[in-house]
């Protein structure tokens, strides 16, 4: 099958979006450009919006950046295959990170059992090539409708998303495994998330350990219970008060472990004591002896059933470019520019660099070049500069310092906005704690 471009038009949320009484957003993912845009044609006449992906990559970075109602995978993509395993993967993949997502596959020569081998995967219908036209909006108005009675049934338990109730970002958590070591992570994780263990996620900075809580709480038992996010960066006070107000239905996501003083770790201990409590979830950036020597075995022992260990950026080999295209695409579709693609050099620079501050660093680095780059192949010094967290110890040239220290404040002013100027909000979206977004908004005097 061929690897068609996605059209110009398709990625971009069409205009037309809001016709559906409540707003429905359909993502149809085929490699073949023709039946995407035909397809497209269809459905936003019916009212849809619609948003088209050419491979399954592309799918979760669509996902990431788009509130999508239902997703229309069609299940085979490189010339020849019929067995259905791609489309299968991605829907896995799709599921991993949104449980609730109606996914309607598309089977052809794949036949029935591929078809069926969907459904024992999660999938909420199927239709086959060629459809009918009819059919096929039924199929998508009925997956929808059985989805928003879900959404319905769950809503008054509670929000199920950050602990202040806000409604998480469409990119929260998405989780993208391009080498082997990640896949694993992913499926202990996956294997994890539905009983109540303790887990305990380690690895340094921005590896993607919170992003990993939330995976491992969407997917678990307790999904429809808030994830309160006990961080003791966000002050002792704050994380008392969510402490004191958890219960059974929820989650508790016990950031940085290893710094929690000793009198608010007797305070969680005696809260996991007490029983009939949260589900319990850790991160650390150091495990093994470093932890043992700063936190009381008693809860250490409650935390960390299982151990996560999460490698750094730089050990991860292909997985660095995978990410790095994934992030393109997702800043491009959230800031509304042009499709980038990594030049050769660009990929190398990209693999031979450090990433001190990780995956968090690699996220900005793509974003600042979405934003700022003046041709669409990304060259070298396009994809150079100081990661988030880097504090100007990585420094630029003497050129290059103001126009990245501009583009960071523009990137900075446009996530307050969009978050109607809540720091948490825009700290979560930007990767970063509340404090580091203080830090940033103070050096540039916002
Ligand atoms: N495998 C991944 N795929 C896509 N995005 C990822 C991945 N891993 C991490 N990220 C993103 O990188 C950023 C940093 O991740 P996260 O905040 O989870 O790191 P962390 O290990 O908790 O960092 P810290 O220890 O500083 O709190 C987030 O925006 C997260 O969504």
């Amino acid at each position: 099958m061929s690897q068609a471009p996605s059209s110009p038009m398709e990625p971009a949320v069409d205009s037309t979006a809001g016709q559906d009484p409540e707003g429905a957003c359909i993502l149809f993912v085929d490699d073949d450009a023709d039946i995407r845009q035909a397809t497209a044609l269809l459905l936003r006449r019916r009212g849809f919006a619609v948003v088209g992906a050419a491979d399954p990559g592309e799918a979760l970075s669509v996902l990431a950046a788009t509130a999508v109602s239902v997703v229309l995978l069609d299940l085979n993509y490189t010339r020849g295959a019929t067995t259905g395993a791609e489309g299968l993967e991605c829907l896995r993949a799709l599921l991993a990170h949104d449980p609730g997502l109606p996914v309607v596959v598309v089977t052809g020569h794949s036949g029935v059992a591929i078809a069926v081998a969907a459904m024992r995967a999660g999938a909420a219908d199927f239709v086959m090539k060629p459809w009918k036209n009819d059919r096929l909006v039924a199929t998508i108005e009925d997956a929808l409708a059985t989805h928003r009675r879900r959404l319905a049934a769950r809503q008054p338990v509670g929000a199920g998303g950050p602990a202040d109730g806000a409604a998480a970002p469409a990119d929260d958590g998405m989780m993208i495994a391009g080498c082997a070591q990640t896949r694993d992570v992913l499926e202990r994780a996956d294997r994890v998330a539905p009983t109540q263990a303790g887990v305990l996620l380690t690895g340094p900075a921005g590896v993607g350990k919170t992003a990993l809580a939330r995976r491992i709480h969407r997917l678990s038992a307790q999904r429809a219970g808030r994830l309160l996010v006990l961080d003791p960066r966000l002050g002792e006070d704050t994380v008392a008060v969510r402490l004191a107000g958890a219960d059974a239905r929820d989650t508790l996501l016990v950031e940085e472990i290893g710094d929690w003083s000793p009198a608010l770790q007797d305070r969680l201990l005696a809260r996991v004591q007490a029983g009939g409590g949260a589900r319990l979830l850790a991160t650390a950036r150091e495990g093994g002896a470093a932890l043992r020597a700063s936190v009381m075995p008693d809860l250490l022992c409650r935390l960390d059933v299982v151990t996560i260990a999460l490698p750094p950026l730089a050990a991860r080999g292909e997985e660095i470019a995978v990410l790095a295209r994934h992030f393109l695409r997702l800043f491009a579709l959230r800031h509304g520019v042009a499709d980038r693609t990594l030049s050769p050099e660009a990929e190398e620079a990209l693999a031979a660099r450090p990433w001190p501050d990780n995956v968090r660093a690699l996220r900005q680095a793509m974003e600042r070049a979405t934003v700022m780059a003046r041709d669409a192949v990304l060259g070298v010094a396009d994809v150079a500069g100081p990661g988030p967290d880097a504090e100007g110890t990585e420094a630029g040239t003497p050129d290059a310092a103001p126009t990245l220290a501009r583009s960071e404040k523009a990137m900075i002013e446009a996530a307050l906005r969009r978050h109607g100027f809540n720091v948490s909000h825009a700290a979560r979206e930007l990767g970063l704690t509340r404090p580091a977004l203080y830090r940033r908004m103070a050096r540039h005097g916002l």
